[in-house]
């Protein structure tokens, strides 16, 4: 009885309406303005479902989500026309990368984008900010980075990027950034990706303001 009950829920698990609004919280931040930005969301079966390409983000339907399989096939519930994000192949080497996690979010924010200019290597020093715990790294004054990665006009060249760099070496925190582009997190739920992208651009805007203020 119990089995059945956990199974009806997972048949009928939907995170669309979840993803529509962190994309709405995320657009009146001025991080997912026009059609920048896309998220993703797992599914039970391995399929994730993920925001089509080129929709305004700060005014969704379920209409304008495509489901994407393990194998590569896409289904779009409604449109024919509607197509998966232009970044789908980072979203497929998250997943394939970490196997617990159940969300991934990318954003477009000012403040990224000026931090990822900071530096000319490919990680970024973060201040030891207490902040940086709610990334998981529970240390007093951490020494914490986070991976920066090129912009490729060829997406499947940035994700080949991120999956040869994962796999020889697994990111100390559960974000990357690409370079004049925006940050990706994922996590073990929907809401711990929200608070990852509050939490990354929180370190972006006080990083943005530190060096503002010559600190
Ligand atoms: C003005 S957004 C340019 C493309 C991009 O970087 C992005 O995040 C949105 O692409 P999508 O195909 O997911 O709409
Ligand atoms: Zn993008």
């Amino acid at each position: 009885m119990k089995q059945q009950l956990l199974d009806t829920v997972s048949i009928n698990y939907d995170p669309r309406v979840e993803l529509i609004g962190a994309a709405s919280y995320f657009h009146a931040q001025g991080w997912m303005l026009g059609t920048a930005g896309n998220l993703s969301a797992k599914m039970p079966d391995g399929s994730f479902w993920i925001t089509g390409s080129g929709k305004s983000k700060g005014k969704l339907s379920q209409e304008d989500f495509v489901r994407v399989y393990p194998d590569g096939s896409i289904q779009a519930p409604l449109e024919e026309s509607v197509k998966p994000s232009a970044e789908t192949s980072i979203h497929s080497s998250i997943y394939e990368l970490f196997a617990d996690a159940q969300a991934c979010y990318h954003v477009h924010s000012v403040d990224a984008n000026l931090v990822s200019n900071f530096i000319k290597g490919d990680e970024i020093p973060l201040p030891p900010l207490e902040m940086i715990k709610g990334l998981g790294i529970w240390e007093e004054n951490p020494n914490c980075v986070m991976p920066l990665f090129d912009n490729h006009l060829k997406v499947p060249q940035i994700a080949s990027d991120i999956k040869t760099r994962f796999l020889a070496q697994k990111p100390q925190i559960p974000a990357l950034l690409i370079r004049n582009h925006g940050v990706t997190v994922w996590a073990n739920s929907l809401e711990t990706a929200r608070n990852y992208i509050e939490i990354t651009e929180f370190v972006f805007r006080y990083m943005v303001a530190a060096r503002k203020a010559g600190i």
